[in-house]
C-alpha cells in the first residue's frame, strides 16, 4: 500500500463511476420505484397499509443480503448499506490482507451516501419519465451505490497510507482531536483538481456515440453539448460537492480512530 497503489484504485474507480451512471441516465427517473410501498386491500395487511419502504430500498435489501451470504462483504473494501446477519458464506474461503487499522476500519458513510444519491444526484441524472422498468432501473441505482460507497469509503486506506507516512505529525493531531488539522493535512488541492478534470474528461470520451469513422471528442464543443449519454458537468459537480468532500471525511473519522 502506497499513495500511488491507493490513487491508481481511486482513478480505476473512476472508469466504473462513469459507466455506471450512463447506464442509470438510460432510464427515466421511474419515480413509483421510490415511494413508499402501499400494500393494498386483500394482501392480509389491511386497506392501504403502508410499508415504511419503497420498491429500490427492498430492491436493494434483497439483493444485498444475497451478495452478502456470496461473501462480498469479508473483502473491507466493500461495505453493506444495511446490515446482514449471515452466519457463513457459500463463497471458497480466502485470506484476505487486513491493511487497515481494526479500530477504525468499520468508519463508512454509507448514510451520507444514499441520501446523496437519491435525493441530490438521481435527479439531476434521470430524465423526468415513467417507463415501468423498476426492477432495472434499481438494479443500476445499486450499481451506482456500491461504487460510490466503495470509492468513498476507500478514503480509509488512504488515511492509513497517510498515517504511516508522516506518524508523528498525524498522532499528535489524532491525540488532539484536531479535525480541522487533520483536514488540511491530508488535503491536496492540485490532486483534486487533476482527479475532477480527468473526470470530467472521462465521461466526454466513455459517455459519446462512438462511430466507425468519426473523431472522438475530447472536450465539450457547443455542437456537442446535448449528445452525450451523461453530462460531463453533472460529473465535475459530482466529484467535487460530494465524491471528493465525503472522501476527505471519511480520512478524517479513520484517522481519529487510529489509535484507539
Ligand atoms: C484521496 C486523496 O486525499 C484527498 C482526497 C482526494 C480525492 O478524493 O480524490 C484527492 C486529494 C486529497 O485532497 C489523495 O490524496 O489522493
Amino acid at each position: 500500500l502506497s499513495l500511488d497503489t491507493v490513487r491508481e484504485f481511486l482513478t480505476r474507480e473512476e472508469d466504473t463511476i462513469v459507466f455506471s451512471l450512463i447506464e442509470r441516465a438510460r432510464y427515466p427517473l421511474n419515480r413509483p420505484a421510490y415511494d413508499p410501498i402501499h400494500l393494498g386491500d386483500g394482501d392480509g395487511a389491511g386497506p392501504g397499509r403502508r410499508l415504511n419502504a419503497s420498491f429500490a430500498e427492498l430492491f436493494i435489501r434483497e439483493s444485498e443480503a444475497v451478495q452478502s451470504k456470496a461473501g462480498r462483504y469479508q473483502s473491507l473494501q466493500e461495505i453493506p448499506f444495511f446490515a446482514y446477519r449471515v452466519p457463513f458464506t457459500l463463497a471458497p474461503p480466502f485470506n484476505f490482507t487486513r491493511e487497515l487499522y481494526p479500530a477504525a476500519a468499520f468508519v463508512n458513510l454509507n448514510d451520507a451516501i444514499w441520501s446523496m444519491y437519491f435525493n441530490e444526484l438521481l435527479p439531476v441524472l434521470a430524465n423526468n419519465g415513467d417507463d415501468g422498468n423498476y426492477a432495472v432501473t434499481v438494479d443500476s441505482d445499486l450499481a451506482c451505490l456500491q461504487v460510490l460507497s466503495r470509492r468513498i469509503n476507500y478514503g480509509r486506506y488512504v488515511a492509513e497510507v497517510k498515517f504511516r507516512g508522516d506518524q508523528q505529525t498525524y498522532t499528535s493531531l489524532i491525540k488532539a482531536k484536531d479535525r480541522d488539522a487533520l483536514m488540511k493535512l491530508l488535503t491536496s488541492e492540485a490532486q483534486e483538481d487533476v482527479v475532477k478534470r480527468r473526470v470530467e474528461k472521462k465521461a466526454i470520451v466513455f459517455g459519446q456515440s462512438i462511430t466507425s469513422d468519426g473523431p472522438i471528442e475530447t472536450s465539450v464543443s457547443n455542437s456537442s453539448q446535448a449528445n452525450f449519454k451523461v453530462d460531463p458537468s453533472v460529473v465535475y459537480k459530482l466529484y467535487d460537492q460530494w465524491v471528493i468532500p465525503l472522501t476527505k471525511q471519511v480520512e478524517v473519522e479513520y484517522l481519529l480512530h487510529r489509535l484507539d
